[in-house]
């Protein structure tokens, strides 16, 4: 049953045209206006920690393999969020807002795990890469990493996306590192006009304690016959035959933890018994000019109103003012400070633990790294964006 609304039918079937000759550059496609969000996103990296409790568990587990788990645990409890919460509160996946380079996106969540700080920043704008922090002190947990998207559209009317970037999750108490790399995925239901994410092939968490986890995807009609399946391992480096622990389940719904050798369930997950912690973000007025939803507030109310005219409008201005923007910076030599990441050429801890995922990680092809930059970031105060022209 097609989710398209009638009127717009005309204009999703040009859409739906338009993207058999597509590009390379998801934002470069222009969708019709049902399917646009008004979420820029820079936003998408809150997808990570609407789960507080379950973000800082590690920290608190001695037993270095159970740690690892629970690790394992919280990413997997991330990807509904991450890849399937636009269905949930929008009635499908939609187009995000496209950010512009140093866009900020700003806000805590406040809940039993006392204050988890989200630090989100638009680092590159041609390719689109966002780069992240997200820390809780209390618990000396801390996630930072980047991402960026290389898509194209495959015959069957399908937007694949290879993600490019990967997350570092530090733990202090245990001075520990965690790389995780990210999923690829497809779109698919783009025909019915009711678009969703579905994840594919495997991803890995390394830890600096020696343990591995390995993440495999599928979908509707693949062999577990269930969307949205996962399935994991966790064993110690390099002993994939020697798994510790396994998962599966679905990733939108609810997964089982089993000990991998008394094959007895140990723990389990359940989304939907799991509510998230809404992220605090300041008042619109409260805002810099860089943040997200004050920047883009004239376009989410035409997007709202469902008035073109307005968004079109408000968004050449925002693009305009960008180009005059980038136009300064070349005459002048200079390029935009970015205020809380840097990029490096290479990064010591990812090396180390990518060296031992082997050949399956794919590294960022831009070949740069982006970090946290805790120096910036503590000279960082509004208003961020004063660059001296
Ligand atoms: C661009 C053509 C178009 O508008 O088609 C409409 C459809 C909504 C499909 C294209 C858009 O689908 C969106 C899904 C987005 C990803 C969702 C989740 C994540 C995880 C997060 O941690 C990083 C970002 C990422 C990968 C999003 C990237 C952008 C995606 C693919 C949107 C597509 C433009």
């Amino acid at each position: 049953a097609s989710a398209v609304p009638a009127a717009s039918k005309g204009s999703w079937s040009s859409f739906l045209k338009s993207i058999t000759s597509f590009s390379g550059d998801l934002s470069s496609l222009t969708a019709p206006p049902f399917i646009l969000s008004s979420t820029s996103l820079v936003e998408y990296s809150s997808y990570w920690a609407e789960h507080p409790s379950l973000f800082v568990a590690p920290a608190h587990e001695q037993d270095p393999a159970k740690r690892a788990l629970l690790v394992l645990k919280w990413f997997i409890s991330t990807l509904k969020q991450q890849y399937s919460s636009r269905n949930e509160s929008l009635g499908s996946e939609k187009k995000p807002l496209n950010p512009f380079l140093g866009e900020l996106f700003l806000g805590r969540w406040t809940d039993a795990a006392g204050t988890t700080e989200l630090v989100s920043e638009q680092v590159s704008h041609h390719p689109p890469i966002t780069a992240y922090s997200i820390s809780n002190k209390e618990h000396g947990v801390r996630l930072q990493g980047f991402c960026g998207q290389n898509a194209w559209i495959s015959r069957s009317l399908t937007i694949n996306v290879k993600q490019v970037g990967h997350a570092i999750l530090h733990i202090d108490a245990f001075d520990e590192d965690y790389l995780i790399t990210l999923p690829p995925l497809h779109i698919e239901g783009l025909y019915s006009g009711s678009p969703f994410v579905e994840l594919e092939k495997s991803t890995y968490i390394q830890s600096s304690s020696g343990y591995t986890a390995k993440i495999d995807y599928s979908g509707k009609g693949w062999l577990s016959g269930k969307k949205n399946s996962v399935t994991a391992t966790l064993y110690p480096e390099g002993r994939e035959k020697e798994p510790l622990y396994t998962i599966e389940g679905q990733w939108t719904n609810t997964f089982i933890i089993k000990d991998a050798k008394t094959k007895k369930e140990v723990d389990k997950y359940d989304s939907r018994a799991s509510p998230t912690t809404p992220l605090t973000v300041a008042p619109l007025e409260e805002q810099d000019e860089l943040e997200s939803r004050r920047a883009w507030a004239k376009v989410a109310k035409g997007i709202a109103a469902g008035d073109m005219d307005v968004t079109q409008r408000e968004k050449t201005l925002i693009e305009e003012r960008q180009r005059e923007m980038r136009r300064k910076e070349k005459e002048q030599g200079r390029e935009w400070q970015r205020t809380f990441f840097t990029r490096v050429e290479s990064h010591a801890v990812f090396e180390r633990l990518a060296g031992k995922i082997g050949e399956s990680l794919d590294v960022d092809k831009t070949g740069g790294i982006w970090m946290w930059d805790a120096e910036k970031a503590a000279k960082a105060k509004k208003p961020f964006g004063e660059q001296k022209y």
